[in-house]
């Protein structure tokens, strides 16, 4: 049974500079009042500049934090960013497979930012069809749909709209996400059951965008066990974001692309501070 403060799982990689990764998966579970725990996939030395290497941990130690923390601790959510390796996928695959889980949101991480390669191209195949089909709610950008679908990236909502279609052939639930298009708006499609919600929040004139698909997802995940839908998490969740994009105006963090501030305001899920 849920206590009234949602337990929920990230399963990814670090990010020193605060902004990507376990640290804002684990930020964005505070702020949206959730109890974070930590399953780490790989040690990255990175910075708002970019990543300079990267230390992957092997499948069977990600496993093996996996099912110890399991064993012990109920959670009520599970969200999955980078995994690194083709054999981090499939050993995660097999913990999922093995229990009664979710919801699960998978943030099918591939490349940063900053244009490092953060999951080897012979990896997605693993990560399609034996990660995928377990989750619950899949949230590529554009560069990663095209990647998963093996075509041509989308240049315009339209094209989202098919590719989201198409996503929803290996997934449930898909969240394609549009901030790598120009416009006003940054607008993402979500699709469940078949049914397509376009989610619209003004695009913010900033570089502090690092970190923000991990923020998007952890945020589902923290809000999906207090939400009624799907649609309900996802739209609260971008509303979180875009918070959290304007308020990145308070930091100044690196040279970079900066993080987003999770700390905006009180959150109605926050508990009370007063
Ligand atoms: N400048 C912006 N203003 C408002 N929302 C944005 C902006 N840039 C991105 N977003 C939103 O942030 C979320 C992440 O989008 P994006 O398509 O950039 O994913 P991503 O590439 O996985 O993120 P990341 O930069 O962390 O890798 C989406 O909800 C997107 O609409
Ligand atoms: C550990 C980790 N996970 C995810 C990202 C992607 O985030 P971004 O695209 O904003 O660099 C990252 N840079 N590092």
């Amino acid at each position: 049974m849920m206590s009234q403060i949602p337990t929920v799982l990230t399963i990814a990689g670090t990010d020193p500079s605060g902004g990507a990764g376990i640290s804002a998966d684990l930020k964005t579970f505070s702020a949206l009042g959730a109890f974070g725990t930590v399953v780490v996939t790989a040690v990255v030395t990175q910075n708002t500049q970019g990543v300079a290497a990267i230390h992957q941990l092997d499948g069977a130690t990600v496993a093996g934090q996996l099912t110890n923390l399991l064993d012990d601790v109920h959670v009520d959510a599970i969200k999955i960013g980078m995994l690194g390796t083709a054999e981090v996928t499939r050993a995660v695959a097999q913990v999922l497979r093995e229990r009664e889980l979710g919801p699960i949101v998978l943030d099918p991480v591939m490349v940063s930012t900053s244009g490092h390669r953060l999951l080897p191209a012979a990896a997605v195949e693993a990560l399609r069809d034996e990660l995928i089909p377990l989750v619950d709610l899949i949230t590529p950008n554009l560069p990663e749909a095209a990647d998963l679908l093996g075509g041509p990236e989308a240049t315009s909502v339209c094209d989202m709209m098919r590719q989201a279609r198409a996503l929803a052939q290996l997934c449930p639930g898909v969240l394609l996400k549009g901030g790598h298009l120009d416009g006003p708006d940054s607008t993402d499609l979500l699709l469940i059951d078949g049914r397509i919600t376009e989610l619209d929040e003004p695009r913010i004139a900033t570089r502090n965008t690092h970190g923000t698909g991990c923020t998007l997802s952890s945020a589902i995940a923290a809000l999906r066990p207090r939400r009624q839908t799907w649609v309900d998490a996802v739209r609260d969740a971008k509303t979180y974001l875009t918070g959290a994009l304007r308020a990145s105006e308070e930091l100044s963090i690196g040279h970079g692309n900066g993080p987003v501030h999770h700390f905006w305001r009180a959150w109605p899920d926050q508990p009370d501070q007063s």
